[in-house]
């Protein structure tokens, strides 16, 4: 079932969860079963001294056993039962938000929490079958066992009464006064694991730059943090279960001597001294156990607000309708984008027209947000203000896997993944159940598209070569071919490549050329951002950008003149050595 968000109806997490809402009640259910067939010792106790031991009765006693082990086979049985419920809800409702959570980290992978994502969940998850909600089904029950407690004497009710009251109060301080400290440790840790992964990403750049030591220092740094927070939370949680127990095990012993002097004084029976102590331990076990299991229960319900925002703030908007294949025409109306602290921009008002079939290059000096400006129309960062329109729709009205199928991104880095050449390629359609050999031909048409089928083919397995996590497995140029056949996929109508002969050779520059001339032959639109001259006999039209600005935009024989006078009036035909670098007159120029 898809689970969406609208203002005012409940969350994603909650959404879920009511899903799972049978077998919870079900849990709570077999809970209070449970809970009837744990008075079955009491009242077994009672039975054996106060009838079996005066009359000697050898069957009674017999009878008794018997029907007392039954009760308890059905009370491990039932127990059993309600947390296998539990244990399938965990499962029922990883089905539903595993699938929401990991798309929700491909969209916000900025966030320590998305990283973390299947991490909290899964603590979410075990808690949900753990003690600590078992407890809960069973805190209920304790007035009920105070209450049979004054039907054994209004003495030993009384003791049971200031235990059932002075117990959830210790529970309540606990959590008062853990909150904050595993909150803020929660954090600390998700924190520190994300940074952990992020070291571990640039393993080799740290071996070899000699940052082993210190980067170590800086885990070791968040670490400290993490586990001072999670020691004082500890400490806070040990001294109230240490007063709970304390004061657990002070009022069974007193109900045993208080019991002992009502027997004396024959106002009760003998089991009954043994059977009031036993329902007092009974009725305050689950409050012992809650307190125990807080800062679990805690740290879950924090994973839980977590994921909730998480889920909310990335949610897209559900069915949309599906529209035609765009021809390419794309619109930049009053694109921007801030900086993470919101006091700057990345990219200003931003406004271009660009037709069906022309290619552009976007040109500018480093930071002046040409790769920035790529991903956004790509499709991979929103603006925060204004839109991309493709042959005239909004960007944001499409379904954003359908409108990819029709745009080929080269990220300026490869991004490729673990899996064969092939897969990588066919952007791992073959997870989807797609039909393989139709795959297989459009990966091989992808690579021939971008002049890379000879180089695949020249590697150890050819388009079946494994490549190793992040990629790794291929030189730099390679992956950057092998990207480019990734863009070309399917024939999108953009092509939106950012630095793609960043690292090519003589070669792999013509391969380039001859694969962008193939598909401005064929009418698609292509944006190519470069430092590189070598690309501009294909080029229709120049954008030269500057710190987030449109500096210049027009035909490349009226832009270039003006960005880059020192070059040769014409336009070479194709690079015989290394390309120079195009470069945009200084600002005072
Ligand atoms: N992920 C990011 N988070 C925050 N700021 C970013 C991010 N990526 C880029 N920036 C900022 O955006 C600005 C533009 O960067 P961008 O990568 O778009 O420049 P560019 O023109 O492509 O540079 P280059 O030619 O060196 O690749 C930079 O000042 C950079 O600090």
């Amino acid at each position: 079932m898809m689970i969406t968000t609208n203002p005012g109806a409940e969350g994603p997490m909650r959404a879920a969860l009511s899903l799972c809402r049978r077998h919870i009640v079900a849990a709570f259910g077999f809970s209070a079963l449970v809970n009837i067939l744990y008075i079955a010792p009491t009242l077994y106790m009672l039975q054996v001294y106060d009838r079996v031991v005066p009359t000697h009765g050898r069957l009674t006693l017999w009878f008794l056993t018997a029907v007392l082990l039954f009760a308890l086979v059905t009370l491990s049985m039932l127990d059993r039962v309600r947390t296998r419920l539990l244990v399938r809800a965990g499962v029922r409702l990883d089905a539903t938000l595993a699938p929401l959570l990991l798309d929700a980290t491909i969209g916000r992978p900025d966030q320590p929490v998305a990283r973390q994502a299947l991490r909290e969940f899964d603590n979410v998850r075990q808690t949900l079958s753990g003690p600590g909600v078992l407890a809960l089904f069973d805190a209920p029950w304790t007035p009920i066992y105070v209450g049979v407690c004054f039907l054994v004497h209004p003495v030993l009710g009384v003791v049971a009464l200031v235990g059932g009251t002075i117990l959830p109060l210790i529970a309540w301080r606990n959590e008062k006064g853990t909150r904050t400290a595993l909150e803020r440790a929660q954090i600390a840790a998700t924190t520190s694991y994300a940074s952990q992964e992020a070291m571990l990403g640039g393993a080799e750049a740290v071996r070899a730059l000699g940052m082993r030591r210190a980067m170590v220092t800086r885990q070791l740094r968040y670490r400290e943090t993490m586990l001072a927070l999670q020691t004082r939370a500890g400490f806070t949680g040990g001294n109230y279960m240490t007063a709970t127990k304390f004061v657990r095990l002070a009022l069974q012993s007193l109900a045993l001597g208080l019991g002992a002097l009502l027997a004396i004084d024959n106002q009760i029976s003998g089991g009954s001294i043994f059977a009031a102590s036993f329902l007092i331990s009974r009725a305050l076990a689950p409050i012992e156990m809650l307190i125990g299991s807080w800062k679990g229960i805690a740290q879950a319900h924090g994973s839980y607000l977590r994921l909730d925002k998480l889920l909310t703030e990335t949610q897209t908007a559900g069915a949309v309708t599906q529209l035609p294949a765009p021809k390419g025409t794309l619109r930049l109306e009053n694109v921007t984008l801030f900086n993470d602290t919101r006091d700057g921009t990345i990219i200003s008002d931003v406004s271009l027209p660009i037709a069906a079939g022309e290619v552009i290059a976007i040109v500018g000096p480093s930071g002046a947000g040409k790769s920035t400006l790529a991903r956004i129309i790509a499709g991979a960062i929103r603006p925060d203000r204004g839109r991309v329109r493709i042959d005239g729709a909004d960007a944001t009205d499409w379904d954003p896997e359908q409108l990819a199928e029709h745009i080929g991104y080269l990220p300026q880095d490869p991004s490729l993944f673990a899996g064969t050449v092939k897969e990588n390629i066919a952007r791992f359609r073959t997870e989807l159940a797609h039909d393989p050999a139709a795959i297989d031909a459009a990966a091989i048409k992808a690579a021939e598209r971008a002049r890379a089928r000879e180089l695949i083919q020249r590697l150890p397995g050819g388009f079946d070569h494994e490549l190793k996590p992040g990629g790794r497995g291929l030189s730099a140029g390679q992956a950057q071919r092998v990207a480019l056949a990734r863009a070309m996929f399917g024939d999108p109508a953009v092509l939106i490549l950012d630095e793609p002969n960043a690292h090519l050779d003589a070669e792999g520059d013509g391969a380039l050329l001859a694969a962008i001339d193939h598909y401005k032959k064929a009418g698609h639109t292509i944006l190519v951002v470069s430092h590189k001259l070598g690309i501009l006999p294909v080029v229709d039209k120049l954008l030269v950008m500057r710190g987030g600005r449109v500096e210049m935009f027009g035909p490349r024989d009226e832009v270039l003149p003006k960005i880059a006078p020192q070059r040769p009036r014409a336009v070479p035909a194709a690079p015989a050595k290394p390309a120079p670098t195009i470069t945009a007159p200084s600002a005072s120029a």
